[in-house]
């Protein structure tokens, strides 16, 4: 898929690599971008600084807590009645709480399910869309496990594992949707402090083994790796792991011979 004229919905889009894909798909010349985020100061502030930057009415900001179908469902519709389409849609909210764990795993599982599905009545060509991709972020813990952050691990790999799945499920397949995922190794945003202050169970471990030595994925390494998996029309399925410095590289399920 090229980006000219394409419209976006991008959840977790007030901030951090939300805001950095919103503002690579304007750059490209998007039509318009679609802002889901709990954070409503830094939802609005975001979007005006893209219209600002990319122009007037290329932003919509829409408040939305993921984990509520309806103000989820709500996004999708407000996104194609402000634009006349939608083509991308990425499910990137996530948070790393232990503590609050089912919390955890309706913004970082339940949500990128009922986003795809959603995704999939928005833009499906048998629903009077165009088809789309369906961007899903995981992490590096969705393939490998991390004993300091069980839940959040668990969380990373369900979205691994329908991601695999629901991109060859017919009704998926036949209304012209791809979906994949990323798999990110720490990212150059606040996530990981608002982690340490919220709801790490480990944080004196982090700060004792980690901190300042784990380099972080920079904004473009990441979202270049999105952007070629939007357009590359065979990237289906497909898990990308994305590591500093050397860029992303797609990751095949085991194969069992079962
Ligand atoms: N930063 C990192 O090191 C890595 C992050 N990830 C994943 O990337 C995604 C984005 O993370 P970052 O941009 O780093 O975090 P961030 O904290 O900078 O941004 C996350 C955004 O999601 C929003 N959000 C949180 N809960 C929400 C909810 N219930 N409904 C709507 N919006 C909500 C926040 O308001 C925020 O704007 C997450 O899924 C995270 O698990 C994956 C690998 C590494
Ligand atoms: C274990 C939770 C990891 C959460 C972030 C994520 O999804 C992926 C991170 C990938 C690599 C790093 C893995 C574990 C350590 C995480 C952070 C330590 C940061 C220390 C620091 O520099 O502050």
């Amino acid at each position: 898929m090229n980006f000219d004229g394409k419209v976006a919905l991008v959840t977790g889009g007030a901030d951090g690599i939300g805001k950095a894909l919103s503002d690579v798909f304007l750059s490209k010349n998007m039509k318009g971008v679609c802002l889901v985020d709990v954070n409503e100061d830094k939802g609005q502030e975001t979007a005006k600084a893209f219209e600002e930057k990319y122009g007037a009415g290329k932003a919509k900001f829409c408040k939305c807590d993921v984990t509520s179908s309806e103000q989820l469902e709500a996004a999708f519709k407000t996104c194609v009645d402000t634009f006349g389409r939608l083509d991308v849609a990425c499910n990137n909210a996530g948070i790393l709480n232990e503590y609050k764990w089912k919390l955890m795993v309706s913004i970082n599982l339940n949500a990128v399910i009922e986003g795809t599905y959603l995704a999939v009545k928005y833009m499906g060509t048998k629903n009077g869309g165009n088809g789309g991709v369906v961007v899903n972020t995981s992490s590096v813990v969705g393939l490998v496990p991390r004993q300091y952050a069980a839940v959040y691990t668990a969380s990373k790999h369900g979205v691994v594992g329908f991601t695999r799945s629901a991109a060859f499920e017919p009704d998926v397949v036949d209304n012209g949707i791809r979906v994949v995922a990323i798999c990110p190794m720490a990212v150059e945003t606040e996530f990981m402090a608002i982690a340490y202050e919220q709801g790490s169970k480990y944080t004196e471990v982090y700060r004792n083994e980690m901190e300042g030595r784990v380099p972080r994925v920079k904004f473009e390494e990441l979202t270049s790796a999105v952007v070629q998996l939007i357009e590359d029309k065979d990237a289906n399925g497909s898990i990308n792991v994305i590591v500093p410095g050397k860029g992303s590289k797609s990751i095949p399920p085991p194969n069992l011979n079962l």
